[in-house]
């Protein structure tokens, strides 16, 4: 069961303590408790999952931002960004960032796991052997509009035993036959890729989503599904903030790090508490609350933590820092033609298709707004290449995801396309520290989105890709133009201005705790996922990617947490 209080907990002294019940620490609390013998607590922040609507029908997702189920971080001025903020959603609710989420199940490329294992030195983070572990967390099902999948999809590099639902989209649009009639006409870099999760992730593939049976499939409805929730050695406390973790002992000279203190409630007057884990701590709080956390804790930047009145218990000046996100913007193509040609929506065809949504969990409430995606390289005689080294793991991995957003409803095109434009693997880093001692203050959140020069040359590169991608014979009747956030005949200094003015967070952020090779002197954690300095911690999160995927990134941090999983048990057993 899902309890709001501490106290109404039974007085079981707990294996492990898994502070954050998001995407890895749901994997966690399910694969640990397979074991009758240990008890788990998972310590959230957020609220329960349960009934939360607009976490059940996939195509409400944006209605969770800015709500009590986001964190609602703010970054800092970017200078990148013409000194802009930028707001950073983060799922603050069982589930994590899977529970609000926009449902891309995208793995990146082969490429990507073997640049972790190289820098790593541990071969078991190679996709080889991440494979498995990728597929142990997937159960494939037909998409909720029950078409015929074949030639959509590689039947056989999918899971179907898994916990997380994956299908294709379900919801067709007048844009999918025309994406697929361009990638035939232009091949090349638009080639069609059968599935882009194979490892191979390069051309124009159909969107996978992890939608199953018309609902979004998370963490919390995938890991904590009411069957798991039933073991008794298995408890989740929600609306619980875990505050610091603590020194318990000294081991040869080395800090235990095994009790976590934690307040109850949303705000710092809530009852404070504290808790040993007989095993180990997990820290499973994502790219922000781990390394906050842990900066919390006295284990960061000891010269940093001092400045803020923190004393330090290991110094491990990679906390919090490379950070990684990819910078973003949507180009918006009016259709050059009238009302009777295109659909728009009204109110009476939302409350029509949620009444067809709740009847049958089918209709166009099941879609995530995108059914494919190209991935592309930047070419190898473009000019970027003179003064940028190549941010990409290798020859499978694209430089940039360009995503096709239709918004008609099939046969109709909408009034307006749009084309998302992301850098896949960013050069810029930025990074997450404390702006108070105080808990409940939100740390200092630097991006640092569009501060490496190649970032912008690589989104103007994407332009360029899309432009011409829409030569294409098949979108003349459409008459497009470009009305934002430039226009078709804009300078290029205005393109540069644009892009600053709008660009933003891709909202994967990762990095802010990496791995690195045991013994080296940078990073925060071993590739056993154990904390660097100090005994009884380890971190399975967003933040232990020593480099993004590139890809939305769930479906990679589902596959740490498998992994994490299978080691932490091993060194139990
Ligand atoms: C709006 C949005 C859209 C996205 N879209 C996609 C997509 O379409 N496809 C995709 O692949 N990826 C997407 N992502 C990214 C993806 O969901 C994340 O990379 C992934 O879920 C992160 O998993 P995690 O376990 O690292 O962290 P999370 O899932 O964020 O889990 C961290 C958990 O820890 C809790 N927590 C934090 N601090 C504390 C504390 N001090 N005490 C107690 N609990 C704490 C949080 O509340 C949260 O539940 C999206 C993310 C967002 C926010």
């Amino acid at each position: 069961v899902i309890q709001e209080a501490f106290t109404a907990l039974p007085k079981v002294s707990y294996d492990f303590v898994i502070v954050g019940g998001g995407t890895a620490g749901a994997v966690l609390a399910n694969r640990l408790t397979e074991n009758p013998r240990w008890n788990v607590l998972v310590l959230e922040a957020g609220p329960s999952n349960e009934g939360v609507l607009d976490s059940i029908v996939p195509n409400y997702s944006f209605n969770l931002q800015s709500t009590i189920y986001d964190w609602n971080y703010t970054s800092t001025p970017q200078p990148g960004l013409n000194n802009r903020r930028v707001a950073i959603p983060r799922g603050h609710i069982l589930g994590g960032c899977s529970s609000i989420n926009g449902m891309f199940y995208t793995r990146g490329s082969s490429d990507d796991y073997d640049r972790w294992a190289k820098v790593t030195g541990d071969d078991g983070w190679s996709w080889k052997k991440l494979l498995p572990y990728i597929m142990k967390n997937e159960r494939w099902t037909t998409p909720t509009d029950r078409r015929n999948i074949s030639g959509q999809y590689n039947h056989s590099v999918h899971g179907r035993n898994g916990k997380t639902f994956v299908s294709l989209y379900s919801v067709p649009e007048a844009l999918d036959a025309k994406i697929m009639e361009a990638s035939k006409e232009l091949g090349g870099d638009f080639r069609h890729n059968i599935d882009t999760n194979s490892g191979d992730a390069l051309g124009i593939g159909w969107l996978q989503v992890t939608v199953g049976n018309g609902e979004r499939s998370s963490a919390a409805t995938a890991y904590l599904a009411p069957e798991y929730l039933k073991r008794p050695n298995l408890h989740v406390l929600v609306k619980n903030r875990v505050t610091k973790v603590l020194q318990t002992t000294t081991n040869r000279g080395v800090p235990v790090v095994r009790t976590v203190q934690f307040s109850e409630g949303y705000t710092s007057t809530g009852a404070k508490y504290e808790v040993t884990a007989q095993k180990e701590v997990i820290m499973s709080a994502g790219s922000f609350g781990t390394p906050h956390v842990l900066q919390l804790s006295g284990i960061g930047d000891a010269k940093e933590l001092r400045a803020v009145g923190i004393h330090p218990i290991a110094d491990l000046p990679s906390v919090g820092k490379n950070l990684t996100d990819q910078p973003q913007f949507t180009l918006i193509w009016p259709l050059g033609m009238n009302e009777t040609q295109t659909f728009t929506p009204t109110a009476e065809h939302q409350a029509q298709w949620l009444a067809e949504w709740r009847a049958n969990r089918t209709g166009p409430l099941t879609g995530v707004g995108v059914n494919s995606i190209a991935w592309i390289r930047i070419p190898d005689s473009s000019p970027i290449w003179q003064n940028h080294s190549d941010p990409a793991a290798g020859r499978k991995t694209p430089h940039l995801e360009l995503p096709f957003i239709g918004g008609g409803l099939y046969p109709l095109p909408g009034r307006i396309m749009g084309t998302n434009n992301v850098v896949a693997e960013p050069h810029s880093r930025g990074s997450i520290s404390l702006n108070s001692k105080d808990p409940f203050d939100p740390p200092l959140i630097d991006m640092g989105i569009l501060t490496h020069p190649y970032d912008l040359l690589a989104l103007k590169e994407g332009i360029s890709a899309i432009r011409k991608f829409l030569t294409a014979s098949t979108f003349a009747e459409w008459n497009l133009s470009l009305a934002y956030p430039f226009k078709d005949d804009s300078t290029d200094e205005e393109i540069e201005q644009a892009i600053r003015n709008v660009a933003a967070s891709n909202v994967h952020p990762v990095g802010t705790a990496a791995m690195s090779p045991k013994g080296a002197d940078y990073g925060v954690v071993d590739p056993d996922l154990r904390v660097k300095k100090v005994a009884g911690l380890r971190i399975v999160d967003a933040s232990v990617m020593p480099f993004i995927t590139c890809s939305h990134t769930q479906a990679a941090v589902y596959a740490i947490a498998e992994r994490a999983s299978d080691m932490i048990a091993a060194s139990w057993r």
